[in-house]
């Protein structure tokens, strides 16, 4: 689905990523992780084409990224940023309809219509739809937001879903169900791309996870093969412990004390 050889960026002089190279398919969760500043929203921007690559290049369904027309990819891609604050007012269903507008001209047809109610049922935002969208907490914002970008790729089941930081100021439930609803997306056949800060969501939710530090790759493989003290040391600079957690095969993650610390 999506192929990375030897990607690098480059800000200025300054070098935001490193000769990275990783692959993504069709029915898989790859969780990005990483510390503040590690390169993940611009690795994120890379690959959705919001930014051009310094060096290396970026499959995307067999076909280079940068030989794709941008309505053609909008049909096969769809991205939740983390910045999601609108200046004009919305009202929250034309926001997710917004989501259909690589799908028609003029008017909606009806499958745009019904591709929106499914999506605001999907995401819990019917009882929203309504309401002016900057009203909403930054929670139901959030998910107002998902529910546009599912519709954006709805009838494009084998799509690539690029999630930044989604669970970011939704509570523990909404989290949850976020990190849920990514996961059925894979189940599905989508390829979902998502960056993440809570280790632990990616053990439970990924099928596989790329630590990045400064830029390059620490480590990338599933779960198991990845949350290792030493590639957490080496991605975070904290010491951990891992824990076994029964019926999951994928360890639990709890910050070990700092020493010597005030
Ligand atoms: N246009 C730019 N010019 C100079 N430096 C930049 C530019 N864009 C990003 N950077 C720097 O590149 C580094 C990586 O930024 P990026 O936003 O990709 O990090 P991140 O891993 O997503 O971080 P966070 O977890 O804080 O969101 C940061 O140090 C950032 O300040």
């Amino acid at each position: 689905m999506i192929e990375v050889n030897e990607l690098s960026y480059l800000a200025g002089k300054k070098e935001l990523l490193r000769r990275l190279s990783f692959e993504a398919r069709s029915g898989e969760l790859l969780a990005i992780l990483g510390a503040n500043g590690a390169g993940k929203s611009t690795l994120m921007k890379l690959l959705c084409r919001e930014l051009v690559p310094a060096h290396g290049h970026i499959i995307f369904r067999g076909k280079n990224l940068q030989q794709y027309k941008l309505p053609e990819l909008a049909k096969q891609r769809a991205v939740l940023s983390q910045q999601n604050t609108i200046s004009v007012s919305f009202i929250v269903n034309e926001l997710v309809m917004m989501g259909r507008y690589p799908h028609f001209e003029q008017l909606p047809a009806l499958r745009d219509i019904e591709v929106v109610k499914l999506v605001m049922e999907d995401t819990g935002i019917t009882h929203l739809s309504g309401r002016d969208y900057n009203t909403l907490s930054g929670g139901e914002q959030q998910r107002v937001q998902l529910a546009r970008v599912l519709a954006q790729i709805y009838d494009c089941p084998d799509a690539c879903l690029f999630l930044d930081e989604p669970t970011n100021g939704l509570d523990l439930l909404y989290q949850q169900q976020m990190m849920e609803l990514a996961r059925r997306m894979a189940d599905k056949g989508y390829c979902v791309i998502c960056i993440l800060h809570d280790i632990n969501f990616a053990s439970r939710f990924a099928d596989k996870i790329l630590m990045l530090k400064e830029g390059r790759k620490v480590a990338i493989g599933s779960p198991l093969e990845v949350i290792s003290h030493k590639n957490i040391f080496e991605t975070f600079s904290i010491n951990v412990k891992l824990m076994a957690c029964e019926g999951y095969s994928c360890p639990l993650v709890i910050p070990a004390m700092i020493q010597n610390k005030p």
